[in-house]
């Protein structure tokens, strides 16, 4: 789907080195969410999700992470609600982790960094006719940030781990269908926290609602080493490098509040 095939790979490099300066850079992501300066907020509202596992396509791996894309060239899988005001289209999903379980999260709470995090990224359907184009607005995203941390073994998740092998390299594509996502999603849907921030990669645009859940899913030891197993370097390059930390350093918060839409 266009959302990540034109995934901005030229800039790409998983050890891409910072500060890649975004113009103006007030609200850059990852950040850490500190309980105490986070505000409630009692208009928030629940999100709704709706995805359809038919609109599910291909796994990429695109040199920096494993996106599991979705068509969105219509309204079957979307997101609304919570914070945001209009419809979000989703179109990929993918993760950030370690080398080992102490660290790999983009986000932290008080600090606490997880293991891993998942990333659903919509875009803004009711504002902009493409991904392209909602990439490059103030409110054009709109990604879900859940937190991995290890315990029982997740079952929706291990049809993804089964298909990994089969992306080792950069630049592979296996097909990979049926698949909802919604399985991926904490149980406790109405905890979160939102403030607005940018994409984590380049282009690095200020473009995100980012919706962060408070409750961690729980995944197996055995497959977070499969993420692990994963290269950031295609079949041809001799030296082959594991793709982990394939996470953004924290960005200062400057002005920006956290709201929470629980207290
Ligand atoms: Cl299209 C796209 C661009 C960057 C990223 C990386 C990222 N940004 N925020 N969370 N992950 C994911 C999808
Ligand atoms: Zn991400």
């Amino acid at each position: 789907s266009a959302c990540s095939s034109r995934y901005v790979r030229s800039q790409l490099h998983p050890m891409w080195q910072e500060p890649l300066e975004m113009p103006g850079g007030e609200r850059q992501s990852p950040i850490d969410i500190s309980l105490r300066k986070s505000v409630f907020d009692p208009n928030l509202k629940p999100f709704v999700t709706q995805y359809d596992p038919r609109t599910c396509q291909q796994i990429w791996n695109n040199g920096y992470s494993f996106l599991v894309e979705y068509d969105d060239t219509t309204d079957k899988s979307t997101l609304r609600g919570g914070p945001l005001e209009d419809k979000f289209r989703l179109c990929q999903f993918h993760f950030h982790w370690g080398e080992n379980n102490t660290w790999g999260s983009e986000h932290t709470v008080d600090r606490h960094l997880y293991p891993a995090e998942l990333h659903l990224v919509h875009w803004n359907a009711d504002k902009y006719a493409l991904f392209e184009e909602a990439i490059m607005e103030e409110n054009g995203l709109a990604v879900i940030g859940v937190f991995l941390k290890v315990g029982k073994r997740h079952e929706g998740l291990q049809k993804l781990v089964d298909a990994l092998p089969a992306v080792r390299h950069k630049d592979s594509v296996v097909e990979f269908t049926k698949f909802d996502p919604s399985c991926l999603l904490p149980e406790s849907m109405n905890e979160y926290w939102t403030y607005a921030g940018s994409l984590t990669t380049p282009p690095l645009t200020e473009a995100v609602t980012w919706i962060i859940m408070k409750q961690a899913i729980e995944v197996s030891h055995e497959q977070l080493a499969v993420f692990r197993s994963l290269l950031f370097t295609s079949a041809e390059e001799e030296v082959q490098k594991s793709m982990v930390n394939n996470f953004r350093v924290q960005q200062p918060l400057k002005g920006r509040t956290v709201r929470s839409s629980f207290s």
